[in-house]
């Protein structure tokens, strides 16, 4: 059980972090990467490509990928890269783990909730305008059969109007290593994350289909099917 520690670790920086890096909080993530790590790699090898697509952690960025399961995050954080996932308020209730991500500054969202959404896309923005990246999965849900669902337009929003670059990142293997509905087991297998170049443009319409399109792209090739052609 690794996350009690750290977390405590966490609180006790806590203050210097806020002083010192208060948008980004790099320190946090990067106690986060090691959590995830140590959590996920007795279980599954994951691999990269593409890691020469990711811009510095300087620079602040859009990200979003496809959600297959709840190992997508863990796996995600092990890139260190201080983005904020967007995530339904359920999750900030997990005792150590919520607390930790009210810490980092991830960002709730109450999905059905439009004023909540609203909230959402400002919250990101100003992170974006002060430097910080946000995540985002447009599916908004978890896939049930591993094929791509459609995209919806917040996190492109948030990047035409505040002109920031969005990556595209494809995620394979995490459904079928813990499937949705079935987080009690483990099959084995392994991961692979697929990082695409950059787009960047003011127009949230022609970045979604750019993103979902070089998303949907790399998982054709590697055999996963479409929910929907958007
Ligand atoms: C103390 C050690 C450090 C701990 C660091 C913890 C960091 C945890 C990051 C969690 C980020 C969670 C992002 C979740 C995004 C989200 O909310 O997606 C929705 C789906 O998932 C579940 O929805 P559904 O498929 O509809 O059930």
């Amino acid at each position: 059980m690794t996350a009690i520690p750290l977390f405590v670790m966490m609180v006790m920086m806590h203050p210097f972090v806020m002083i010192l890096d208060r948008h980004r909080r790099r320190f946090h993530h990067l106690t986060a990467k090691i959590w995830a790590i140590l959590t996920i790699s007795p279980f599954y090898r994951f691999e990269f490509e593409g890691i020469h697509n990711l811009p510095s952690d300087d620079t602040a960025a859009v990200y979003v990928s496809n959600h297959q399961s709840f190992l997508d995050t863990y796996t995600l954080l092990t890139l260190g890269r201080s983005f904020k996932f967007i995530s339904k308020t359920s999750i900030f209730l997990i005792p150590i783990i919520g607390w930790a991500m009210f810490l980092m500054g991830l960002v709730p969202l109450r999905r059905m909730d439009s004023k909540s959404q609203l909230e959402c896309l400002k919250r990101c923005m100003d992170f974006v305008r002060k430097g910080a990246s946000v995540f985002f999965f447009p599916e908004g849900t978890r896939s049930k059969d591993g094929k791509l669902g459609a995209f919806k337009k917040g996190a492109f929003a948030v990047a035409a109007k505040t002109e920031a670059l969005v990556v595209p990142i494809a995620l394979m293997g995490t459904g079928k290593i813990m499937p949705t509905g079935m987080e009690g087991i483990l099959n084995s297998g392994s991961v692979k994350v697929v990082i695409h170049k950059p787009i960047k443009g003011t127009d949230a319409e022609n970045l979604c289909t750019e993103s979902r399109n070089a998303i949907a792209d790399t998982l054709i090739r590697h055999g996963y099917g479409m929910n929907c052609c958007q």
